[in-house]
Order: structure tokens, then sequence, then C-alpha cells
């Protein structure tokens, strides 16, 4: 299970290494790791031409220290410095023939672009977890000329604050980062988690505190995907209540139904708004005929708009997920709090996240009484509709807080609202109410398209509905809904997810159950 952590635990750590000998030895075991990354992605050193972006701390003594080694390797290193300099890596780059430029005279500008216009690569050592505020003006001036493609950040993209991930003016852009002992925060939240490229841990021997921040790999995805065994029947795997679909959004439904039952529930109640029809007592809805044509498994029941007691007659359920397809308004408000009366995990997500907005402004203790988790799944501008509603935050300062502090944010919503906030987006975050935090490492940006989103809240409500507890299926969802993505047919388009499901959760399964290297069986 990766792991993130903040400066300050990472600072906690660190320091009974510093204080016993032999001195330098995080910096070397750092060193190490960095030259083993960059001599496998240059193939060979001999001959590589090579720029070092030096700060003056031990961020850029490490870029130093390995461009040192590497010059001694026959690489030609040049080091870019605006201030001072790390004594000791300074002192060793020279001494394996690098050359330094700075800081006085300062490199000029012809001369840091023509060096790294024509580098195999450049480590960017300007700043690490020392890092305070947005770049001085002659680092930001080096940061600009660092070519993304050939840029890898040592420890942290320089630039982005470490724990919080805000970018806050110029900030070096790189193709990979090297981190030292252990993730720090802010490469995994965004906005700084676009400037990382993929992220190499190199161990340093570290003793490390519970983490801040976690994520899920491929195997613990595997280990907590619901699997049926001998005794399980499509009851006993979960069902799950989907209210999705109107008249005005039928496609919505069909969306999180191709979800749903690809996130392994056994049975699918599917609820969707419609006109009464010719009958007293008939209703019929498009999206009704649009999922039982696309899938004849779901079980669906079409009410009238807002009748609660024709929802929760359609059949018992373990879970619901409610909201894609609807429109918000009172007739989903009436749903929703019938939902919230009784006591299964509810999803709430697009068109159900206004009327939970509305029922938590009028009574902010409304999921308190309950001892089913609540999960909702806004991207950014419901996740502002939704706080304004419900807890009276400023929608405009709120896009500020997302982008100066994203994961603080998060975490002060779900704990003012008592639901487990899931929000969407690169990096997609699960926070829940006591704050335990989750960020999703699998997915791509051909995920911003519509629909994805209802296909994911499907997802997530099949494993509620299973059992998984709110913040892990949430974190579970948005890890297979990435995998999905990442196996997809470009230009994804939403209804491509669900058939791609399957054979990611086979692969998982498969390497979960594959033997393990000087495993017998
Ligand atoms: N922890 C570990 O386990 C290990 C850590 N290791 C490495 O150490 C790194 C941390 O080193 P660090 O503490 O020296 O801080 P670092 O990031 O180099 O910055 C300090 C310098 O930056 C300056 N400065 C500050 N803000 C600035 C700004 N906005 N814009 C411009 N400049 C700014 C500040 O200047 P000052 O304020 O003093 O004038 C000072 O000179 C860490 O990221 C990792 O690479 C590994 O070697 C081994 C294991
Ligand atoms: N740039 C991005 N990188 C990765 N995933 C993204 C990106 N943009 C959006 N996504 C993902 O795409 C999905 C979009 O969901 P949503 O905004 O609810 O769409 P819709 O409402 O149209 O279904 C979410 O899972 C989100 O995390
Ligand atoms: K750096």
């Amino acid at each position: 299970m990766p792991n993130a952590h903040t400066v300050d635990q990472v600072r906690a750590a660190e320091a009974p290494l510093l204080a016993g000998p032999p001195p330098g030895i995080l910096m070397q075991r750092a060193v190490s790791g960095l030259v083993a990354y960059v001599a496998r992605r240059l193939g060979r050193v001999h001959g590589a031409r090579i720029v070092v972006l030096a700060g003056g701390g031990d961020n850029g003594g490490d870029a130093l220290w390995a461009g040192a080694r590497l010059a001694a390797r026959g690489a030609r290193v040049d080091a870019l410095a605006p201030g001072r300099t790390h004594p000791e890596g300074s002192a060793a780059l020279l001494a394996a023939g690098g050359r330094l430029h700075g800081p006085d005279p300062a490199p000029a500008d012809e001369v840091a672009r023509a060096l790294v216009g024509e580098a195999d690569l450049v480590l960017d050592g300007l700043l690490g977890i020392g890092g305070r505020g947005g770049l001085r003006p002659a680092h930001a001036r080096l940061a600009a000329f660092a070519p993304p493609r050939r840029t890898v950040a040592v420890d942290v993209p320089s630039g982005v604050d470490a724990d919080t991930g805000e970018v806050a003016g110029e900030a070096v852009r790189a193709s990979a980062t090297v981190t030292f002992g252990t993730h720090k925060r802010g490469l995994w939240l965004m906005p700084g988690a676009a400037h990382t490229g993929p992220v190499e841990l190199v161990d340093i021997g570290l003793v490390l505190p519970e983490p801040d921040l976690r994520a899920l790999d491929d195997a613990d995805v595997a280990a907590l995907l619901p699997v049926p065994g001998a005794a399980s029947s499509k009851y006993r795997r979960g069902v799950l209540g989907l209210v999705a679909g109107s008249d005005a959004y039928p496609g919505a439904a069909v969306l999180a139904v191709g979800g749903a039952l690809r996130g392994g529930a056994g049975y699918l109640r599917v609820i969707t708004e419609g006109r009464l029809g010719a009958a007293p007592g008939d209703p019929h809805s498009r999206a009704a005929d649009l999922v039982l044509r696309a899938h004849p498994e779901a079980v669906v029941t079409p009410i009238a708009p807002g009748d609660g007691t024709a929802m929760l007659a359609a059949g018992r359920v373990q879970a619901w997920a409610i909201g894609p397809g609807l429109a918000p308004g009172p007739p989903v408000r009436d749903l929703l709090a019938t939902l919230l009366g009784a006591d299964e995990p509810v999803v709430v997500d697009a068109g159900a996240l206004d009327p939970l907005g509305e029922l938590l402004g009028a009574d902010p203790a409304v999921l308190r009484g309950r001892s089913a988790p609540v999960l909702v799944t806004p991207h950014e501008g419901e996740f502002a509709r939704l706080t304004r509603l419900a807890l009276g935050w400023d929608p405009r300062t709120t896009d500020t807080e997302l982008a100066r502090d994203r994961l603080g944010t998060v975490r002060r919503a779900a704990a003012a609202t008592g639901a487990t906030v899931l929000l969407k987006g690169a990096r997609t975050l699960v926070v829940d109410p006591a704050g335990a935090a989750w960020a999703n490492l699998t997915g791509s940006a051909w995920l911003g398209s519509a629909g994805t989103g209802d296909v994911l809240t499907g997802l997530i409500g099949s494993l509620l509905a299973a059992g998984v507890p709110a913040t892990l299926a949430g974190a579970v969802g948005a890890h297979l809904h990435g995998r999905a993505a990442e196996r997809a047919a470009l230009p994804l388009a939403a209804s491509d997810l669900p058939d791609l499901l399957p054979r990611v959760v086979t692969e998982l399964l498969d390497g979960e159950t594959a033997p393990k290297p000087g495993h017998c069986r």
C-alpha cells in the first residue's frame, strides 16, 4: 500500500538517523537511488549531457552529489545556481570535473537556455521539502527553463508545496519525480500532482509513523474486491438500489447501471423517475425503457417523481445510490430524505447533491443520527455548491481553498457534514468524517468526459451493497474506474467503461492468486 506523509512526519523520521553517525548517510542513500534512476533512464551515462538546477539546501545537495557521481562516470554536467550552493555537493561536483555556473555572477539567461536546450536530462534540485511559499524570482527564472519532457524532479518538483500540493507561481514540470523515504503528500494532491510525472520512491531507511494519506495499489484492491463464495447467492452478494434517470436524462441511468452491474452486486434494483402512465399508479419512464434494452438483468421500477413509498416498496436492498440523471428539486429531496431515514449506506451524486445540501442546510445533524455511512461524490463545481448549501461556504473561497489545500478543505467538509466525501477529478480524494484519507493514483485525463461519473456512482454503489466500508468502496471504485480508463481505446467514451471493467477485475484477481516469487504450491 503506497503511503504519503507530511513534511513534519518526514523530518521527525529523519531526526534519529541524522543524529547518529556516519554524517550524510541519508543524503548518500538518496543520491544512490537518484543516480540509479538517471542511469536506467539514460541508458548510457558516458557522454550524456546533464544540467543540475541547484538550490541552496539539501535538495540542491542531492542534485549536486548526483551530478558529481554522473560526471565521474563520464557525463558532462553543468550546474546552474541561483544563489548559494550546498558546500559539499558543489565541491564534489567540481572535483569530479563538473562545472558550476553562478551564483556570482548569476548564470545569464542565454547560458541557461543553451545548456538546458542541449541537455539530455535536467535534474531539478532547486527546492525540496524545505521550500516555503512561491519560488523566489531567481529560482523561478531557472524553473521556467526546465523542459518538462527531459526534467527529473529531485524529491519534489520545485515550486510545488510538498505538504499541500499548492503551486504558488512558477513551478517545475517534470517527466518523473524521484522522491526519498516516502511519498510527500503534495505529490498526490492537485494542482501539484500535475507537475510530478510518475513518482519513483527511493528507500532511505526511514522508520515512518501512520501515514496522513494513503493510496491503494492493485494488490490491495484485489484483496478488497468482494468475490462470491460457495455459499453466495444473488441476495447474499448484496442488493443495490439505484435511483437514477429521468425522462429528461435517461442515459445517465444506463451508464450508472453499467457501472453497477460490473461492480459485482448480486442483484440490482433500479428506480427511475417517470410520468404517470395511462392507468393510475402505472408510471412509465424513458429511462426504464433504455435501461432494460441495454441491461435486461436489471430489475426496474418506474416511480412518479418524489414517490418515496413506491421507491422503498421496490424491495429490500443493502445499499442505495441516488443521483445520476435526476434533476435537483423537491421530488429528489423527498426521495433522498426517505433514504436518509432508512439506515442503509447511501452514495449521493449528481442531481441528488444539491438536495442533500439543502437537507443539511436545514438540519446540519441530518447525517449524524444514522449508523450507516453517506458517501457523496461531487466534482469540484458540485463540491462548491454542496458546501454552500450545506455549510454556507462562499464558492469563490472554496475554489481558492481547494487550490491552496485540497486535502485540508475536503477534510473540513467531511467533518462538518458527517459525510464521507469523494472529490472527483485528477487524483480523486476520498475522506471520511474522522479525516482518514485516500488518494486515487489510477486514471487519465481522458476520463474528463460526460457520463464517466455516472459509471463510477453505480460501481461504488455495488461495492457498498457487497459490504465494502464506505471509504474503501470509494477508493476501490475510483481505482477500478481509473484502471478501466487506462485500458480504453482513445478517445474514451463513458459507455466504454463498464465493458472494460471485467478485464480489469480479472487481471487483478489473477494477479492476486498468481504464485508469488519463491512461493511453491
Ligand atoms: N528528509 C529526509 O529524510 C531527506 C532529505 N533529503 C533532501 O533534503 C531536502 C530538504 O532539504 P532542506 O531542508 O535543506 O530544504 P530544501 O528543500 O533544500 O530548501 C531549503 C533551501 O531553499 C531555500 N528556500 C526556501 N524557500 C524558498 C523559496 N520559496 N524559493 C527559493 N528558495 C527557497 C532556503 O533558503 P533560505 O530560506 O535559507 O535563504 C534553503 O536554501 C529534501 O527535499 C531532500 O531532497 C535527502 O538528502 C536525504 C533524506
Ligand atoms: N483530468 C482528469 N484526470 C483524471 N480523471 C479525471 C479528470 N477529469 C475528470 N476525471 C474523472 O472523470 C470522472 C468525471 O465525473 P463527473 O464530473 O461526475 O462526470 P459526469 O457528471 O459527466 O458523469 C470522475 O471519475 C473524475 O475523477
Ligand atoms: K526539487
